[in-house]
C-alpha cells in the first residue's frame, strides 16, 4: 500500500490565483493529452470544457486503468448510463483514496469549482511520476516540480522504502513504462530535467537490482511477468545469464538451453521495444520542446512587436507632449500679452471712468447751480402762488432727491469700481503666482471686464436717462411758470368779468377782535357766513327780533389775518396794473380797526416799512389823538395815491393806472368820544366829509344826474375813484362791542346802500384806446370845469374888483386871466406816489 503525502501549500499556491489555476488546468490538460493521445483536449480548454471531457468518468477510469489497471474491477467504464457514469467517478474517488491522492467530491466535478479536480490530477500526475521513476527520479522531479510549488519535503516522502512497498512499486512503474508511451509531459521548468530521469533512473536501478543472485534469476523471471519487471532488472537477469554461461565454458560461447535462451530472446524484446518506446517518446518531446520553441519564438516575435510599438507609440507621445508643450508656451505667452493689454485697457477704463466722473461731477455741479437757480426762481413765484404751486415743491424736492440719487449713484459706482479695481488687482498676483491657471483666469478677467464695460454704458445710459429726466422736470416746471402766467391772466380776466357782472363797489366787512384789556365783553356779532352774510344782534332785544342781517361781498371775522384779508383784496391791487383806477378806502366807526386794516399792526418789521416809509411821510402830517374811544384815534383821512404808467410789450399800448388806499377818519358820536375844543372841531369836520362822502355814494345809488364831489376835499379826491370807471372797494370796519350797537347798525346800514351802488362797468386803459383818451378827455374836461368853476368864482369876485380898477389896468387882468386857464390845465407825473393830507 502506497501512501502519498498530502501538500497542503502547494493547494493553496494552486488556488492563490485564476492565473495559477488557468496554468494547472493547462498542465492538467497536456498531461492527459499525453496519456490519452486520442482525447485530442485542447491546451486552452476552459474548466467548462474541461469538466464536459471528465463528467462522465470514462477518461478518469481511463487514465486510472493506464496508470493502475489492478485498480479498477472489470465492469470496465460505460458511458450511457449517467448512473454507472457517477460509479466511474466514484471508483475513480475510490481509487485516489486508496492511493491516499487529495481527491475531489463528486459535486465538484457537476457544477462545483475545477480546482480540487484539477489539483487531484496534478496529484495523480506527480504520483505517477514518483511512481515510474526511481526514489533519484522522484527526487529530481520533486525538484523539478518545487519549481512549481509541488515540492514535498524530504521528510514528507511517501513511504516506499519497506519491501512490500518497494515491490508493489516496482510493479507499478512497470506497468507504466509498459503501458504509457509517454510517462508524463513535465511542465517546462521540468524539461531539462526529463532526459535524465530515465538514464539515472537505469542507473539507479542497477545499483539496486545488480545485487540480486544470479541463481534467482530464474526463479524470479518464472515468478514474475516479464513486462513487469523493471528494465534494469531485465538487463541484470540478461547479463548475468550470459556472464554465468561465459564463466562456465571459459570463454567459449555456450550453448544455452531452451528455456533459458527463450527467455534471454524474449527479455532482449522486451529490452528492445522499451527503448524504441523510449526512442519514440524522444522523438515526441523534441517535437513537443520544436513546438514549445516555435511557440515562444512567435510570443517573442510579437513581445517585440509589441515593443517596437510601444516604442513607436512613445516616440509619438513624446512629440506630442513636446507639441504640446509648444502650444501651451504659446498659448501662455499669448495669454500674458493678452493680460499686459488687459492691464492697459483696465487703465484706459478707469481714466475714462475718472474723467467720465468728472464730467459728471461737473454736469452735476451746473445742472445743480441751474437747478438751485430754478429752484430759486421759481421758489419766488411760487410764493407768491402759494396755494397754486405747492406742489412745485415737491417736485423741486424730488429733483434734489434725483440730485442726491445720482450723486450716491456716482459714489457707489466709484466705491464698485475701486472694489473692482482691487479685485483685479488680486486676480493679477493670483495669475502671476498660478501660471497653470491663466487660462480660466483670463476667462474670469475677461467675462468681468465686459460685464464691467456693460455695467458702465448701463450707467450711462442711466445718467443720461437721469439727466433727460431732470431736463424734463425743468421744462415741466417752466412750462408750469408758463402755465402759471397764463392762469394769472385768466384769473385777472375773470376777475374783472365777475366785477364787471356783479358792479364796480365791492363791501367787504371786517370786525376786529376785542382788546387785550376788553375781556368777557357780549359781541354784537351773532353770525358770520363764508357767503357773505352777517347777522346782528341787539343787546337789548335778545332773540330773533333783535337780529339784524346783512349781505356783503365778503366778511372777515375777528380771526381773520392781514395775509387772509390781502389775499382777497390781491385782485384789486392786480388790476391798477391792468390799467384800471382802483379805490380802496376804510369806513367804520373810530376804533373800528380801520387803521389797522390799511397799514398792518403796530409792530411791523422794517421790511414791510413796499411803500409804508412812504406812507409814514404823510403820517407825519396826520393829526394823531387820543379819544375817549381810541388812544390813537385818526383825526384827518389818510389818501395814499399810487400812479402806475406801464406798457404792454406785446401790444405796445400804454396803461395808466391809480391805486387811491383811504383810511377814512372814524365817525365818532362826539357824546361817545367826549371829545372838546379842535377834537371837537375835528370830529366836526371829520363827520361832515364823510356826510359828503355819503352824499356822492347815495347819489350815484341814485344815478343821479348831479353827484356832488366838490361838497368834501374827500369826495374831490375819490372823485376819479367813485366814478363810472374805477374799481371801488369799501372796507367796512366793525367794532363788536354791544357799547357800539348803535354806531355798528349805523356803518352797516351805510355800508348796505353803499352796496347797492351801481357805476358803470370799468375800463382798462389798454382796452381801447379811443375810450381811454375819451375818459381822459372826459377827466380833463371835469377837471377844466372844475377849474373853470373856480375860475368863474375868481372872476366873480375879479369883475367886483374892477368895477373899482381904473380903466388902463384891465388889460392885465385879461391876462392873468389866460395865464391861470393854463396852469389849471396840468397833468400827473409818471408813476408816482403823493401822499394828500388834509382834513
Ligand atoms: N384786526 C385787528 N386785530 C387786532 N387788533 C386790532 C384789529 N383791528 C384793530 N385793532 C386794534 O384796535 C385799536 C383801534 O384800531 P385803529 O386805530 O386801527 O382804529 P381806527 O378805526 O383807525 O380808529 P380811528 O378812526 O380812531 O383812527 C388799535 O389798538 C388796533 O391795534
Amino acid at each position: 500500500m502506497i501512501s502519498f503525502p498530502r501538500f497542503p501549500c502547494v493547494f493553496s499556491i494552486f488556488s492563490s490565483s485564476s492565473a495559477a489555476a488557468a496554468n494547472d488546468r493547462e498542465l492538467v490538460i497536456e498531461w492527459l493529452n499525453t496519456i490519452l493521445p486520442d482525447l485530442s483536449l485542447p491546451t486552452e480548454a476552459s474548466d467548462d470544457e474541461l469538466r464536459a471531457c471528465l463528467i462522465d468518468g470514462t477518461v478518469l477510469c481511463k487514465i486510472l486503468n493506464i496508470l493502475r489497471p489492478d485498480s479498477l474491477n472489470q465492469e470496465g467504464y460505460p458511458e450511457n448510463s449517467s448512473v454507472l457514469q457517477s460509479g466511474n467517478v466514484k471508483r475513480f474517488l475510490a481509487a485516489m483514496d486508496e492511493m491516499g491522492i487529495p481527491r475531489f467530491e463528486l459535486p465538484d466535478l457537476e457544477m462545483g469549482s475545477m480546482k480540487t479536480v484539477v489539483n487531484c490530477l496534478l496529484a495523480l500526475k506527480i504520483h505517477s511520476l514518483s511512481s515510474v521513476e526511481n526514489l533519484s527520479a522522484i527526487s529530481s522531479i520533486t525538484k523539478a516540480e518545487s519549481i512549481d510549488g509541488y515540492a514535498p519535503t524530504p521528510g514528507s516522502l511517501p513511504p516506499l522504502f519497506d519491501e512490500e512497498t518497494r515491490k508493489a512499486s516496482q510493479g507499478l512503474n512497470f506497468q507504466c513504462a509498459v503501458h504509457s508511451p509517454v510517462v508524463s509531459e513535465p511542465p517546462d521548468t521540468e524539461l531539462p530535467h526529463v532526459g535524465h530521469k530515465f538514464h539515472e533512473a537505469f542507473q539507479l536501478k542497477q545499483v539496486c537490482d545488480v545485487e540480486l543472485p544470479v541463481t534467482k534469476i530464474p526463479e524470479t523471471m518464472e515468478s514474475n511477468n516479464l513486462e513487469n519487471g523493471p528494465t534494469q532488472s531485465l538487463l541484470s537477469v540478461v547479463c548475468g545469464i550470459l556472464d554465468e554461461s561465459f564463466e562456465t565454458k571459459n570463454g567459449e560461447i555456450p550453448h544455452l538451453p531452451q528455456h533459458v535462451a527463450s527467455l534471454l530472446s524474449k527479455a532482449m524484446q522486451e529490452i528492445g521495444r522499451r527503448l524504441s518506446t523510449q526512442a519514440d517518446h524522444l522523438r515526441t518531446q523534441s517535437n513537443l520542446y520544436r513546438a514549445r520553441e516555435e511557440k515562444h519564438r512567435s510570443r517573442i516575435r510579437e513581445l517585440e512587436a509589441l515593443l517596437s510599438a510601444a516604442r513607436k507609440e512613445t516616440k509619438n507621445v513624446n512629440s506630442k507632449m513636446e507639441e504640446k508643450q509648444k502650444v501651451e508656451k504659446q498659448e501662455m505667452m499669448k495669454l500674458v500679452k493678452e493680460n499686459e493689454k488687459y492691464i492697459l485697457e483696465i487703465a484706459a477704463l478707469k481714466e475714462e471712468l475718472e474723467t467720465a466722473g468728472m464730467m459728471h461731477k461737473l454736469c452735476s455741479m451746473e445742472m445743480e447751480a441751474e437747478a438751485k437757480a430754478a429752484i430759486k426762481v421759481l421758489q419766488m413765484r411760487i410764493k407768491d402762488l402759494e396755494c397754486l404751486f405747492s406742489d412745485s415743491n415737491n417736485k423741486v424736492k424730488d429733483l434734489e432727491v434725483l440730485l442726491a440719487d445720482s450723486n450716491n449713484k456716482v459714489k457707489d459706482l466709484e466705491a464698485s469700481f475701486e472694489s473692482e479695481r482691487q479685485r483685479w488687482n488680486m486676480k493679477e498676483k493670483i495669475y502671476r503666482s498660478f501660471i497653470d491657471f491663466q487660462f480660466e483666469a483670463m476667462q474670469d478677467l475677461r467675462s468681468t471686464s465686459l460685464a464691467i464695460k456693460q455695467e458702465i454704458l448701463e450707467t450711462k445710459k442711466s445718467y443720461s436717462y437721469d439727466f433727460n429726466h431732470i431736463e424734463s422736470k425743468v421744462k415741466a416746471l417752466t412750462d408750469a411758470a408758463g402755465n402759471y402766467h397764463e392762469i394769472l391772466a385768466e384769473n385777472r380776466k375773470l376777475f374783472n368779468e365777475l366785477q364787471d357782472l356783479k358792479g364796480n363797489i365791492r363791501v367787504y366787512c371786517r370786525i376786529r377782535p376785542f382788546l387785550p384789556g376788553q375781556t368777557g365783553k357780549q359781541s354784537v356779532v351773532e353770525n358770520i357766513s363764508e357767503n357773505g352774510q352777517l347777522v346782528i344782534a341787539n343787546p337789548s332785544k335778545p332773540g330773533k327780533d333783535g337780529q339784524r342781517s346783512f349781505k356783503f361781498n365778503k366778511v372777515f371775522g375777528p380771526d381773520a389775518t392781514q395775509g387772509e384779508v390781502f389775499s382777497d383784496i390781491k385782485p384789486f391791487v392786480q388790476s391798477v396794473v391792468d390799467g384800471y383806477n382802483v379805490c380802496i378806502f376804510a369806513y367804520g366807526q373810530t376804533g373800528s380797526g380801520k387803521t389797522y386794516t390799511m397799514t398792518g399792526p403796530d409792530g411791523a418789521t422794517e421790511e414791510e416799512w413796499d411803500v409804508l416809509d412812504l406812507m409814514d411821510i404823510g403820517f407825519k402830517n396826520r393829526a394823531v389823538g387820543a379819544t375817549a374811544l381810541n388812544a390813537r384815534s385818526s383825526r384827518s383821512h389818510s389818501v395814499v395815491t399810487v400812479h402806475v404808467r406801464g406798457k404792454d410789450l406785446k401790444t405796445g399800448a400804454v396803461l395808466y393806472g391809480n391805486l387811491h388806499l383811504v383810511d377814512l377818519a372814524g365817525s365818532e358820536r362826539v357824546d361817545k368820544s367826549e371829545v372838546t375844543g379842535d377834537r371837537l372841531k375835528e370830529a366836526q369836520h371829520i363827520n361832515k366829509s364823510l356826510s359828503s362822502l355819503g352824499d356822492v355814494i347815495f347819489a350815484l345809488a341814485q344815478k343821479s344826474p348831479h353827484v356832488p364831489y366838490r361838497n368834501s376835499k374827500l369826495t374831490q379826491v375819490l372823485q376819479s375813484s367813485l366814478g363810472g370807471q374805477a374799481k371801488t372797494l369799501m372796507l367796512v370796519q366793525l367794532n363788536p362791542d354791544a357799547s357800539s350797537y348803535s354806531e355798528t347798525m349805523s356803518t352797516l346800514k351805510f355800508a348796505e346802500r353803499v352796496s347797492g351802488v351801481e357805476l358803470g362797468a370799468a375800463r382798462s386803459t389798454k382796452e381801447e384806446k379811443d375810450v381811454r383818451e375819451l375818459m381822459e378827455q372826459i377827466a380833463s374836461l371835469k377837471e377844466t370845469i372844475v377849474g373853470k368853476d373856480e375860475e368863474i368864482d375868481r372872476l366873480r369876485s375879479l369883475k367886483d374888483l374892477k368895477t373899482w380898477m381904473p380903466h388902463h389896468q384891465r388889460p392885465l387882468m385879461t391876462k392873468l386871466t389866460e395865464i391861470s386857464d393854463v396852469c389849471s390845465m396840468g397833468t400827473e407825473t409818471d408813476a408816482s406816489a403823493a401822499i394828500h393830507s388834509f382834513s
